[in-house]
């Protein structure tokens, strides 16, 4: 499978390409994705630029049966999708199904919000004078996606682009191109006029700059590293150019006491090491009071290391591999770092299985504190470490405790805890008798602190990023 830029309403090949491995089993290449340079990035921008003007003129009818079309066609294939998706990026099948659904889901979503905008028209504080406040679309996007959520990220980015009518350059993750591509491809069929979506491979490094610093691309949606994201705010600040942000967590989970022990172990194991803790989401901080700390622990260790660790479209398996090499070296020196810090570890190993794939034992890493590395910087993989704390005021204090604050978990049978844990906590979403993963897709996604900057993302709220307000003043 060859998988192609496209540019303008065409599928561009490039010379060089790029091999999509499968993590599971690296002899398995799925295609090769085109490495597009800086001026495909340009021509890409400038076929955006030209059709926003005429889909920020398109009726809620004509938007609502694009998104519909690409919905449907999404839910209808997500079997296939999934697979391809657990294929490239090594979630479980059952994950990949899930993700293609939720894809699906989103497009649905936004496709109703195309008929749902609204706007207001009020009277004037000076006499005869009316005022409307209406959404404008921001014009072109830049969307930059990682590797973790090969079609949900790029959806809950793409549907309400279009769905509030500005054009789109998307840049996916290199490592993940075959979802990104499928995506294009039904998106090309959906009646969209061309150039409004755009899709360009090629290092994030040689495409990325060119989108983020044209004065066509009037905004900036970016899921993935601290660092990168760093950059492109610095960059687009100094712009004046409208930004968003979603990118690492250190999230916590408290486990109080009196918690039901078989809720808060499931939550954790599902929290730390489903999707193989490759979440921004992940609950990679098991925070816990002392009189449930040995039982949670013990119950925890007994489940993680029954997981059936393997090829990730394997009817048994339960926790798919790592995406690649490098993630897998990061998340081994991350379980090395955890025990010279004089931390117990159970797991962390590399596994061999009948392929050769990234696979790694999830990790269990106790009596550590919060100020170690391993609590204070995010692994991105199938490790989870367990802070003892004394009673629920420690607990906070240390689920607050961190530069970032995107999903903070409570596990507790007490009401006062729970509500004052979600007024309390420092993060954009908080779960109680819940996995800090795994969010909805119709209300808002985003944190606090050192994890997101700019607006809300998905649901009702994306509207704050994908559009811009106007005042008008009328004298009749
Ligand atoms: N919050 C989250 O959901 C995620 C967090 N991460 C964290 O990031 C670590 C590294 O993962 P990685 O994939 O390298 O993350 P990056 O932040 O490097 O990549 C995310 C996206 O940004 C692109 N990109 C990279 N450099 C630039 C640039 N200078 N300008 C514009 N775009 C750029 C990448 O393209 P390309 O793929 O071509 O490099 C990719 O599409 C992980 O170990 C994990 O800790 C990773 C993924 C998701
Ligand atoms: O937990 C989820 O459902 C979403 C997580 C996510 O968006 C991410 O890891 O980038």
């Amino acid at each position: 499978m060859e998988y192609k830029s496209f540019i303008g309403g065409a599928w561009e090949e490039t010379s060089a390409s790029t091999p999509n491995i499968n993590p599971s089993d690296t002899s398995d290449i799925l295609g090769h994705a085109a490495v597009s340079e800086a001026a495909d990035m340009d021509r890409a921008i400038d076929a955006a630029h030209t059709a926003a003007v005429q889909w920020a003129a398109s009726t809620p009818q004509q938007r609502f049966d694009v998104l519909d079309f690409i919905a449907n066609e999404i839910l209808a294939r997500k079997a296939e999708l999934g697979e391809l998706l657990s294929r490239e990026e090594g979630k479980t099948l059952p994950e990949g199904i899930g993700e293609a659904a939720r894809a699906g889901q989103i497009f649905k979503f936004f496709a109703g919000e195309t008929l749902r905008q609204t706007g207001d028209h009020l009277a004037s504080v000076r006499p005869g004078i009316d005022v409307d406040v209406t959404r404008s679309p921001v014009g072109v996007v830049g969307l930059i996606t990682p590797w973790n959520f090969p079609i949900a990220i790029p959806a809950w980015k793409i549907a309400p682009a279009l769905a509030f009518g500005n054009a789109v350059v998307l840049k996916p993750a290199e490592l993940v191109p075959g979802c990104a591509h499928a995506l294009a491809d039904i998106i090309s069929r959906s009646g969209l006029p061309e150039g409004v979506f755009n899709l360009v491979f090629g290092r994030g490094s040689k495409v990325g700059p060119q989108l983020i610093g044209s004065n066509k691309v009037n905004a900036i949606s970016f899921t993935g590293s601290v660092p990168t994201g760093r950059g492109i705010a610095a960059e687009c600040g100094q712009l004046l150019k409208k930004v968003q942000l979603e990118m690492g967590g250190k999230n916590p989970m408290v486990v109080l006491d009196d918690a039901d022990l078989d809720i808060a172990v499931d939550a954790s194991l599902n929290g730390a090491f489903f999707s193989t803790g490759q979440r921004c989401t992940a609950s990679s901080r098991l925070v816990v009071t002392e009189g449930i700390h040995d039982k949670f622990v013990a119950a925890l260790e007994e489940k993680m290391t029954a997981l059936n660790v393997g090829h990730a479209l394997r009817s048994d398996t339960q926790i798919g591999p790592v995406v690649d090499a490098n993630q897998l070296q990061q998340d081994l020196d991350y379980v090395d770092i955890a025990a010279k810090e004089g931390s117990k570890v159970v797991g962390g190993q590399r596994l061999n299985r009948d392929t050769e794939g990234f696979f790694m034992a999830p990790a269990l890493v106790t009596e550590t504190t919060n100020g170690m590395r391993i609590n204070q910087e995010e692994v991105f993989g199938p490790v989870a470490s367990v802070i003892r704390v004394k009673d629920y005021d420690e607990a906070l204090a240390v689920a607050n405790d961190t530069e970032f604050g995107l999903s903070s978990g409570i596990c507790t049978t007490s009401l006062k805890h729970a509500s004052h844990f979600k007024a309390h906590a420092e993060a954009g979403m908080v779960m109680v008798n819940l996995p800090t993963a795994g969010v909805d897709y119709h209300v808002p996604f985003g944190g606090t602190k050192g994890s997101s900057f700019g607006s809300r993302e998905q649901g009702a709220y994306a509207a704050e990023f994908y559009t811009t307000v106007k005042t008008a003043y009328t004298l009749p």
